[in-house]
This record gives C-alpha cells, structure tokens and sequence, in this order.
C-alpha cells in the first residue's frame, strides 16, 4: 500500500502561515485554498489537514494526524501523549500573567486569593502550585485581555508577544511562566513507511534551515591578499579561488553565516576586498 503522511496544521491564525511555508520550501506542492480542510500534495506522499489549533495534539495521539504543528504553549498545556519532533523557531511568544497597570505589584505572593483569567489553566496552574501561591483561575477560550476591565478577574495570563495587546488593555506585565515557539509532534507509533516519509521531510527542512542562515559571498581581491581574506571567510570549507581576466586578480566564494559576515565586513574590505557580493542561498545538502 502506498502510505501518505498526514500532517495537521492550523487553519488560520498565528502559525499558518509560517507552517504552510515551511511545507513550500520543502518542494512540497497542496493547494490550500479557502475553506479547504484538507489537501494532498500534487508530489509527495502527504495530506494536510487544516484544523484549530487546540484540536492538533489529540488528532496527533489518536494517530489520526501523523504529525502536526502547534506552539509548545498548546503542546503542554493539552498534555497529549505525543513524541516532541522538531523545535521550529517561529511563532515566538510568552506566557504572562500580567494585573492592571494602574496597580502596584510586589512579587508572586500578591496573587494569592486572586482570581486569574486564562486559557492556560494547567500551565498557569503548574506556575501557581510550584510557587505555593492559591489563586482562582477562571477559565475563558478568547479576549482574555479583557477580563479585569469588566470585572471578570483581577489578573490574566495570556499569550504575549510585541505587548500591544497588553497596552491597549490598560494591562502591565507582572510575571513571564512560560516561553513559547513552534514545535512538530508526532504519532509515536508511526508505521516504518511513515516514518521514511517523515525522515525526508526533517532531511529537506534542515537544508532549508541551514541556509537560512547563511550567506554566499563573492569578491574580488588581489592575488597577495588571499591568505588575508581566507582568514576573515571562515567558510563550510576553504574558499573557492577563481583567476579574474586581470593578471594578479583573484574572485574568491565562500559561505558564512550571515552574523560572521556584519562582524567581518569592515576587516573584509581592510584587507583589501573589492566588489563584494552576498547572495542568499535556497538550499544546503550535506
Ligand atoms: N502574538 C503572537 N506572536 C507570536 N506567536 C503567537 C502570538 N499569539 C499566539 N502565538 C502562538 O501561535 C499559536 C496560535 O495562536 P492563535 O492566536 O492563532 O491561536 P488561536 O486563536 O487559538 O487559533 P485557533 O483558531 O486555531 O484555535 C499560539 O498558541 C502561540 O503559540
Ligand atoms: O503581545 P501582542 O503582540 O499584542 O500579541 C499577543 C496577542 O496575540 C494573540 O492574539 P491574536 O492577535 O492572535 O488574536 P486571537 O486572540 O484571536 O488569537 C494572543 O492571544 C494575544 O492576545
Ligand atoms: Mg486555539
């Protein structure tokens, strides 16, 4: 039988679209049009389903997705028995309780008593419970931010990110409890076929991911300055030294990471570089 990898990724909000790109970068081709809940790649053995992101880690534990994308916030908070795949780097975010700006805060103690709105009562009550502190947490699915100004609570715990949404609520950040980015969770039963088919879907990400990071540089320089230069291009291996028309002239390539380039660029060009491209780079194979 030939066996397709569902993979469960969140309709709309705050991961779609990082998840569905990542997907695209792969080479992996679906149309996911709207109102579409489910899709199969035109040419790879896959199947998307698009779904709330809340519902993602139990589709994952009953084996009906193979694998799927949420915020590790939702990933602890569910508690689903699912394997932890691959960290992802995007949707970034915390989990804070945050009380009325206008009020005064003295530390953890003080939400003793309290009444805290959240959608996150296992991790806010985890927090609570390893500080010793007895609060009531009052459960709400959405605009969390609004439950102190209409007398529904006294703090909240919610995600938070640029903390605009805490601004325009008249709220303060009090306490982070919980640090948040995207991670893939898997069926931890999967058939070896699906697990093949899950393996070069980690291989293709990971050169995408290393790309990411990296830059090809190209320059030109004097022949005496290679030694020079090569020192400044810490590179994958040693550069690539092409003769230019012009005697005594050299194009030296290289790959960097992009952070090695910003801190080199000013000795790069001391040393006697000319001319110097940086290109991105789409895929890295090892
Ligand atoms: N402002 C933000 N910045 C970065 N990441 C965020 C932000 N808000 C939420 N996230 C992360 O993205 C995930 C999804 O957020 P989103 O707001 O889209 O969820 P939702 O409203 O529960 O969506 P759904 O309709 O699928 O249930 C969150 O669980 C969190 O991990
Ligand atoms: O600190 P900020 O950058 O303001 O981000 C935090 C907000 O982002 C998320 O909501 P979102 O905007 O995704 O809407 P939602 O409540 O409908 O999920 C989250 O629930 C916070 O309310
Ligand atoms: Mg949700």
């Amino acid at each position: 039988m030939n066996e397709v990898l569902r993979i469960a990724v969140q309709k709309s909000g705050r991961l779609s679209e990082d998840s569905l790109n990542l997907f695209k970068e792969c080479g992996i081709k679906f149309d996911n049009g709207a109102g579409k809940l489910k899709a199969t790649s035109s040419n790879f053995p896959a199947e998307f389903l698009f779904l709330r992101d809340d519902d993602i880690p139990g589709y994952v534990e009953d084996g009906v997705a193979d694998i799927g994308i949420v915020g590790q916030n939702v990933h602890v908070e569910t508690s689903k028995h699912v394997n932890e795949v691959k960290l992802l780097g995007f949707s970034k975010c915390r989990l804070s309780i945050a009380i009325p700006r206008s009020e005064t805060y003295g530390g953890v103690k003080e939400l003793e008593g309290k009444s805290i709105a959240t959608s996150y009562p296992v991790i806010l009550g985890n927090f609570l419970k390893e500080n010793g502190v007895t609060a009531h947490i009052h459960e709400i699915s959405g605009s969390v931010e609004i439950a102190p100004s209409i007398g529904l609570a006294h703090a909240v715990c919610d995600i938070v990110s640029s903390g605009g949404t805490l601004l325009s609520n008249g709220l303060k950040e009090v306490e982070v409890i919980f640090r948040s980015e995207a991670i893939m969770i898997g069926y931890p039963n999967l058939s070896p076929e699906k697990q093949n088919i899950l393996n070069q879907i980690l291989f293709r990400i990971d050169s995408v991911q290393r790309a990411k990071n990296r830059k090809y540089v190209v320059l030109n320089t004097k022949q005496e300055n290679i030694a020079l230069i090569r020192q400044l291009l810490p590179g994958m291996k040693a550069p690539s030294i092409l003769p230019l028309a012009d005697e005594g002239w050299v194009s030296m390539h290289s790959v960097i990471e992009e952070q090695d380039f910003w801190q080199n660029i000013e000795k790069l060009r001391d040393a006697g570089a000319e001319g110097i491209l940086v290109l991105p780079i789409e895929k890295m194979i090892f």
